[in-house]
């Protein structure tokens, strides 16, 4: 077995963060491309001693004079390291897939390899994204399959397979010019895993799950980005450890001033979130870090990731910044009305529950009560805060519509009609409930046909109510119609 080169060697013992994040920038910058398995291994080691395995302080010297960064020895990786080579080169005959580049069936087989490991116990508990996890404990979850598949991948040599990656959902492309596509995972609940398959069918659905065609296809380096976003620090429900989160800080800081996060935007959201946290000085502040990944979504995915927007307006909405925070999750809605709502979407219909049923009626009851914050009080006079609500709404109605599952119900109308009632009346006959200028823009168009000739009716309604706009509002939104509850706006 060839052990670990010189590269590998010379940072171990590993002893602190600095030592972890030595070792990361060595393989980012060395001759050849980071080892993904060693990285995983590595890094998932040191979490498990951080927020599983914690070393407990003796009484005397608390954590505060005692940092409990782990020592972490070569041999413990050079053991898992060499496991893991023995069960991948141990289970997949090259000889037999012989072609330069890879086919469906040894993408299969080696997803085969990876699943066959697992131990049958329930997969969503934390820390199980590692090859240290499955290593030691026989456990992944969907993510850690993937991209198991990917790290044993690279072991064979087979260098065009590469992680893909949607906000929910993680899977491969292989081939010669890197299109083929194919399943490595399950996704959800209760659903049968399609190993094996190619996306193509299930893009067709126009499902958020596969962004419509626009996921994140990795490169080597996005691959170290992905597995050390996907660390997690949390110890427990209540609890981080702050090593893990300044570990994995340091680390996304290190990718992202090599420009290996520009195409990945829940990187920079993780990264934003981290910054809020513990803010690195010198470093932009999270705002700025959310309009990159905004901005990366714009530019390379075409407005199709939501989580940009609710990374930014969960930060804002926790700054109490609420206009803007409202602002935000209109912008998120505006992405999901290009989708068609299916069954595993489930993530993301959550995502949007909160917002609509618990964060915009804590805003409109947090302002309406005696609020000693002025500037506050005039979101219900702000005509502009009023459209993004309508807005937020609208895009939600037509993500409903074509789809072959419902998204409302009354709670949601419920939910709507105490947040609009909560409005001053002549600030909701001063809107114009238009949608952004660029909703014309041709790529929309093309991408979603069926929605195109909403995007006309939305015109052709805009154009009739903006006529009409100084006469009584009427309800722009889709949601009354598909909900058939009388008109909430004219309840008030
Ligand atoms: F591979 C899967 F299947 F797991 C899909 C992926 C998820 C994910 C991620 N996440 C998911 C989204 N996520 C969010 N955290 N907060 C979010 C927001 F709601 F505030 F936007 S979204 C945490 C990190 N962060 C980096 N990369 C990935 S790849």
């Amino acid at each position: 077995m060839a052990g670990f080169r010189d590269r590998e060697k010379k940072h171990f013992p590993l002893t602190s963060t600095s030592s972890v994040v030595a070792l990361f920038r060595d393989q980012l910058e060395g001759p050849n491309e980071p080892n993904l398995a060693f990285l995983s291994i590595t890094l998932g080691c040191v979490e498990n001693a951080l927020t599983l395995n914690r070393a407990a302080p003796a009484a005397e010297d608390s954590a505060l004079l005692q940092p409990i960064f782990p020592v972490v020895d070569l041999n413990m990786i050079e053991t898992l390291y060499r496991k893991f080579e023995t069960l991948v080169k141990g289970s997949v005959d090259l000889t037999k897939y012989p072609c330069k580049y890879s086919n469906r069936d040894l993408v299969k087989k080696i997803s085969d390899v990876i699943w066959a490991s697992l131990s049958r116990s329930f997969k969503d508990k934390a820390h199980l994204q590692s090859l240290y996890s499955l290593l030691t404990g026989n456990k992944l979850d969907c993510f850690g399959v993937a991209f198991g598949v990917v790290a044993a991948a690279q072991m064979l040599g087979c260098n065009d397979i590469h992680l893909a990656l949607s906000e929910d959902h993680a899977w491969v492309v292989f081939g010669e010019d890197g299109t083929d596509t194919a399943e490595v995972t399950w996704h959800g609940k209760g659903n049968e895993d399609k190993r094996g398959q190619s996306i193509a069918l299930s893009v067709a659905e126009k499902s958020w799950l596969y962004l419509n065609g626009h996921p994140v296809i990795c490169d080597r380096a996005m691959e170290v980005a992905a597995l050390v976003s996907a660390a997690n620090p949390s110890i427990n429900v209540t609890m981080d450890s702050i090593e893990m989160g300044a570990l994995q800080q340091e680390l996304l800081w290190l990718l992202y001033d090599k420009d290996h996060l520009s195409r990945y935007p829940m990187a920079l959201g993780n990264l934003g979130d981290l910054e809020e946290i513990s803010p690195t000085p010198g470093r932009p502040p999270p705002m700025a870090i959310f309009n990159e990944a905004i901005s990366s979504a714009v530019k390379h995915y075409d407005k199709h990731h939501v989580y940009p927007y609710t990374y930014m307006g969960g930060y804002l909405y926790r700054k109490r910044r609420y206009k803007e925070a409202i602002k935000c999750w209109a912008e998120a809605a505006n992405v999901i009305r290009k989708f068609n709502y299916t069954r595993e979407d489930e993530e993301i219909y959550k995502e949007f529950l909160e917002i609509a049923n618990e964060l915009i009626p804590n805003i409109v009851k947090s302002v309406s009560v005696q609020t000693l914050d002025r500037s506050q009080m005039n979101i219900l006079y702000n005509p502009e805060v009023y459209a993004d609500i309508l807005r937020f709404f609208d895009g939600i109605c037509e993500w409903e519509e074509g789809s072959s599952t419902p998204v409302l119900h009354v709670g949601w109308a419920q939910n709507l009609t105490f947040s609009l009632n909560k409005f001053d009346p002549r600030t909701r006959a001063k809107i114009d409930v238009g949608r952004d200028e660029d909703d014309s823009d041709s790529d929309d168009e093309d991408d979603d046909d069926e929605k195109s000739e909403n995007d006309e009716n939305d015109n052709e309604n805009n154009s009739r109510f903006k006529d009409e706009s100084d006469s009584k509002v009427e309800s722009e939104c889709k949601f009354v119609k598909t909900q058939d509850v009388s008109d909430p706006l004219q309840a008030v």
